[in-house]
């Protein structure tokens, strides 16, 4: 029922005159007071028994969707941020570098590291996964955290199978669901 709606919202925009590709507008999921409420307890629910202590996701699309993941698995929420922007950041980072993303970005993506640590059980969360070097850069931080990673859930993966494997990842919808 949450996919068949997933899909009904999304939509492909042009976005004019330069541009070669199709970007995504999944604004309607947020819009929909169903999808709203049924996002966090589905992909916490991809990994039922797994009891993470945290979720962990990339700004920004992350810093909405985590939390709701987090609620729903009894997790607490670390949010990832992309070097680079104005944001003042309170203690040390724990930094890493991703390969070419999506939109060919290399960026360093980092979390608080006063706030990660052995002991941990990380469920990784995104919209989207699609090169899969966002996440591969997290895992990297939490490897080095020395805390334990669980997997990726995420709505869309469009990504190849190896990432999908390497990242351990379940996600709600593949590309060719939608539209
Ligand atoms: O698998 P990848 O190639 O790493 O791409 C996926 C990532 O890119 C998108 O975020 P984006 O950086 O566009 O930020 P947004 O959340 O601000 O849209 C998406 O939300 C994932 O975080
Ligand atoms: N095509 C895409 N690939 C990766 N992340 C996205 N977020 C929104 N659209 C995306």
């Amino acid at each position: 029922m949450l996919n068949r709606r997933l899909v009904e919202l999304f939509r492909w925009i042009d976005p004019g005159p330069g541009s070669t590709h199709l970007v995504s507008d999944i604004s309607g999921w947020w819009r929909d007071p169903e999808v709203l409420a049924q996002v966090g307890p589905a992909l916490a629910g991809l990994f039922p028994d797994a009891r993470p202590t945290v979720v962990i996701a990339p700004e920004v699309t992350g810093l909405l969707l985590g939390p709701l993941v987090a609620v729903a698995a009894g997790a607490g929420f670390l949010p990832a941020y992309k070097d680079g922007g104005e944001r003042r950041r309170a203690g040390p980072t724990r930094w890493a570098d991703t390969p070419p993303d999506y939109r060919g970005r290399r960026l360093r993506v980092g979390v608080d590291g006063r706030r990660l640590g052995p002991g941990d059980r990380v469920l990784l969360v995104d919209d989207w996964v699609d090169t899969g070097a966002q996440l591969d850069a997290l895992c990297r931080v939490v490897g080095d955290a020395g805390a334990d990673m669980i997997g990726a859930a995420a709505l869309v993966a469009t990504c190849p199978p190896e990432v999908r494997e390497r990242l351990r990842l379940r996600a709600l919808l593949t590309g060719d669901e939608l539209p």
